[in-house]
């Protein structure tokens, strides 16, 4: 069976950041050099980007997977770890990229246009960038965070001006064939078009694209034939153009009862009202077709459609379509004010990555937020100094007053971070609490107490002004990525 490649399910995955790297230098008679952990690369990003040399998807069909390679991390010497390289997939004009809930993520328009369909992790800050006064020699790096992973669907919708609609056989592949150059394939069995083609038309002054579809039969809204996998692909067209068969043998079957078929379909599927709409009765170099053609003009043109007598065989009618249809399409570009044809699409950024919010939920409270849920993918949790210095960055950032004004007390849950990647804390008023990691299945690696409360109020009050330059000093170096790259 033809599979239908105009819609392929792809997953992606970018690379992991590489950790940084907690080094000491070396050297000799210097037994106490400073820190010189250098910071890890930054991940692979997995990147769409539109390609007009490429026209169909089908290469994403065969390899449906794409993993960028992880960042390297950083060692001593202040030497930085590599980076992961992105991969760049191209991907035709109009591809469409959803996700699995089929929301849309992009709708990639113009050549050039780019999508991060995976963003690479960043990597891990080495124990030299975090050196500070305060902590002169940090025996922690942070690590990188994971790469982004994701399954998405991408669709084809052909960006054609006329898209030609009707049953299977009626012609349709031959009327573009004649409009047009183009070659497409052309049988006397039903279904022979399994992907639309698309010819250019010059008519007079007006140069256009015409779309030529797999055949509808009823039921095709519903997935019938090849149903929906069409249906796109005239979503984006200016113009229908019904092309019904005046020759066809098969009972129950004429070009009226055919163009109220055709018409229920269009509309279960929807969003198809508002396009102007003409009919091409096909075939009449046949005798009977011309008669039936005679016979059915006046019910069509009674109903308000425009209606042209043709015949692809015979050369017949094709210049009085091709230029009816020229003028409905530069009608419809005068009318649009811009042309979107380069339409740069930005990722979405999923949370707001200024601050941070709390909420209650069953007694526990879950902190959402870029900084505090980034802050816990970085820390090592083995390490008692990097979850103090977590601890740290949280209350800095004024979670642990938040805390406390919405009531929190001491020996809460705190949860950071959505379900299958939580961190759950006890909560100590200086949030150096046991944590519990919470793994994707659920283990519980249970950590001890890091440091006892008092110590570190007291180690806090010494140094809250270099505190407060170095938080400022490592969120100008965390937030920018070139830091990292260099
Ligand atoms: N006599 C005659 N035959 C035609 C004409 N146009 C198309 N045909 C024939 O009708 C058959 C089907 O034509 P296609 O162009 O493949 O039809 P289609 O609408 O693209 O069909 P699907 O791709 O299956 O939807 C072929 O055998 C053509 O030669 C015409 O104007 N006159
Ligand atoms: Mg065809």
């Amino acid at each position: 069976m033809t599979t239908f490649v105009d819609r392929v399910e792809l997953h992606v995955a970018a690379g992991n950041g590489g950790h940084g790297c907690a080094s000491v230098h070396r050297e000799k008679f210097k037994p106490l050099g400073g820190p010189d952990g250098g910071n890890g690369g930054e991940g692979g990003s997995v990147i769409l980007v539109v390609d007009s040399q490429v026209t169909t998807l089908l290469e994403y069909h065969h390899s449906p997977k794409r993993k960028a390679t992880n960042g390297k991390p950083g060692a001593g010497g202040h030497r930085t770890g590599a980076l992961g390289p992105d991969i760049v997939l191209p991907v035709p004009d109009g591809t469409v990229v959803l996700d699995r809930q089929g929301n849309v993520l992009a709708d990639l328009v113009g050549h050039g246009t780019s999508f991060v369909a995976a963003q690479g992790g960043r990597g891990g800050l080495g124990n030299a960038a975090l050196a500070s006064a305060r902590r002169k020699a940090p025996g922690f790096a942070l690590l990188g965070e994971p790469g982004e992973a994701r399954d998405i669907v991408m669709e084809l919708k052909s960006v054609a001006d006329v898209a030609l609609v009707g049953y299977p056989s009626a012609g349709k592949s031959s009327l573009i064939s004649v409009l047009s150059a183009a070659k497409p394939k052309i049988a006397d069995y039903p279904f022979t078009t399994l992907v639309p083609n698309l010819g250019v038309v010059t008519a007079g002054e007006t140069v256009y694209t015409i779309a030529d579809v797999p055949g509808l039969i009823p039921g095709a809204s519903q997935g019938r034939g090849l149903g929906l996998e069409f249906l796109r692909h005239v979503e984006r067209c200016e113009v229908l153009v019904h092309v019904l068969d005046c020759a066809t043998l098969e009972p129950g079957r004429d070009p009226l009862t055919d163009l109220e078929t055709i018409e229920d379909e269009l509309a279960q599927y929807g969003g198809l009202e508002d396009r102007p709409r003409l009919v091409a009765l096909n075939k009449v170099d046949v005798p009977d077709g011309q008669d039936i053609a005679d016979l059915t003009r006046a019910s069509l043109e009674e109903r308000g459609y425009r209606v042209f007598e043709v015949s692809a065989l015979a050369h017949k009618g094709l210049r009085e379509l091709s230029f009816a249809l020229a003028e409905i399409v530069s009608a419809a570009r005068a009318a649009k004010p811009v042309e979107e044809s380069t339409r740069i699409v930005l990722r979405p950024t999923a949370v707001d990555d200024a601050g941070f919010t709390i909420e209650e939920e069953d007694g526990a409270y879950r902190i959402r937020g870029g900084k505090p849920e980034r802050w816990v993918r970085q820390t090592d949790f083995a390490n008692d100094e990097a979850v103090g210095y977590l601890a740290d960055r949280l209350a800095r950032l004024g979670v642990e007053q938040q805390l406390w004004k919405i009531g929190a007390k001491e020996g809460d849950t705190v949860i950071i971070g959505p379900d299958e990647n939580a961190v759950v804390f006890d909560w100590e008023p200086t949030m150096a609490a046991g944590a519990e990691m919470l793994g994707r299945r659920g283990e519980d690696h249970r950590m001890e107490t890091q440091r006892p409360a008092v110590d570190r109020r007291r180690e806090r009050q010494r140094g809250r002004d270099a505190a407060e330059q170095e938080y400022l000093d490592f969120e100008a170096l965390s937030s920018g990525r070139e830091e990292l790259d260099e």
